[in-house]
C-alpha cells in the first residue's frame, strides 16, 4: 500500500442485474492521490466515472479492491453533483449553512470561515436570495459553498458544470480553481469534457468503457495560477489534442 492520501488500489465493480447479464463498471482501478492534488476523471458515457467517485465517496460498495483515506473519515467529504439541488424554502445563506446546522458545528468561527467561502464564490451580495431567484451557475456555486462549509478536506464533483453553457461553465472554472487554490482542498472532478479536465487539473485519469479501466494518467504541466488567458497557450490546445487521441 502506498502512503498517499488517498489510495485506491485493484478497485472493481460489477453490478448484479436480475434480468441481464451483470454489468462489470470498473475493474483493475489504481491511482494514488496526493493531498491537495486537483484530478479529473475523464471518459465517454458509462466508462464508470460515477461509479468511481461514488466508491471514493462511500455512496457505493466495491466488489473488491481497497479504498484508503489518510484524509481523516470518509464521512467528511463534500459532494457536487450536476444538479446540485438547494432547499428551495431556504436562502443562500440557510442552503450554504445548513451541514453545519446538520452537524451541529454551527459555531462563530465556522459561520466567519463560511462569510469568506461566499465572498471568494463572489455570492456575498446574494446572502437573501432564495435558490429560485439566482442563475443555474449561481445555485452551483452555492453548492460548491455548502460542500467546502464543513471544511472537508476531500472535495467530490460530479460534472457539476455539465448542465450549465459553456460561457458560464468557463467562468465557473475560474472560480473553482480560485477556490481551490484559497482553500487547499484535494478535488476529484468527473467530466465528460476534454477542455474542462486539462484547464482545472494537475493529472486527468482517462477511463475506457466496458469494463471501465484506466487508460492512462496524463499530467497537465500548465503554469499556476491559471485564467482565461490558459485557454490560448499553446500547450492548453496540445493537451486537449493529445487527450483527445487517447479517448479515441
Ligand atoms: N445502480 C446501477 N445498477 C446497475 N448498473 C449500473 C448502476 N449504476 C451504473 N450502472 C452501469 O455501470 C456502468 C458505469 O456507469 P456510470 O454511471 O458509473 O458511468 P459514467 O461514466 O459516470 O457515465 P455518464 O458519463 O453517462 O454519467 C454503466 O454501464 C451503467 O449502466
Amino acid at each position: 500500500m502506498g502512503n498517499g492520501f488517498l489510495e485506491i488500489q485493484n478497485v472493481r465493480k460489477v453490478y448484479r442485474n436480475l434480468l441481464k447479464d451483470d454489468t462489470v463498471a470498473l475493474q483493475d482501478i489504481n491511482i494514488s492521490i496526493k493531498e491537495g492534488e486537483f484530478i479529473s476523471i475523464l471518459g465517454p458515457s458509462g466508462c464508470g466515472k460515477s461509479t468511481l467517485l461514488k466508491i471514493i465517496g462511500g455512496l457505493e460498495k466495491t466488489s473488491g479492491g481497497l479504498i484508503s483515506f489518510k484524509g481523516g473519515d470518509t464521512r467528511e467529504l463534500g459532494y457536487v453533483f450536476q444538479d446540485s439541488v438547494l432547499l428551495p424554502w431556504k436562502n443562500v445563506w440557510e442552503n450554504a449553512l445548513f451541514p453545519l446546522v446538520i452537524k451541529n458545528r454551527k459555531t462563530p468561527e465556522n459561520e466567519r470561515k463560511l462569510e469568506e467561502l461566499l465572498e471568494l464564490a463572489g455570492l456575498a451580495d446574494f446572502k437573501d436570495a432564495l435558490p429560485r431567484e439566482l442563475s443555474g451557475g449561481m445555485r452551483q456555486r452555492v453548492a460548491i459553498v455548502r460542500a467546502l462549509s464543513y471544511d472537508a478536506p476531500l472535495l467530490l464533483m460530479d460534472e457539476p458544470f455539465g448542465a450549465l453553457d459553456a460561457i458560464t461553465r468557463d467562468h465557473l472554472n475560474v472560480e473553482l480553481l480560485k477556490i481551490w487554490e484559497r482553500t487547499g482542498k484535494t478535488i476529484i472532478f468527473v467530466t465528460h469534457s476534454i477542455e474542462e479536465a486539462t484547464f482545472l487539473s494537475d493529472r486527468v485519469v482517462v477511463m475506457s468503457p466496458r469494463p471501465g479501466r484506466i487508460k492512462e494518467v496524463v499530467g497537465i504541466e500548465l503554469e499556476r495560477p491559471r485564467g482565461e488567458e490558459t485557454r490560448n497557450c499553446p500547450g492548453f490546445t496540445e493537451y486537449n489534442k493529445y487527450l483527445r487521441s487517447i479517448i479515441g
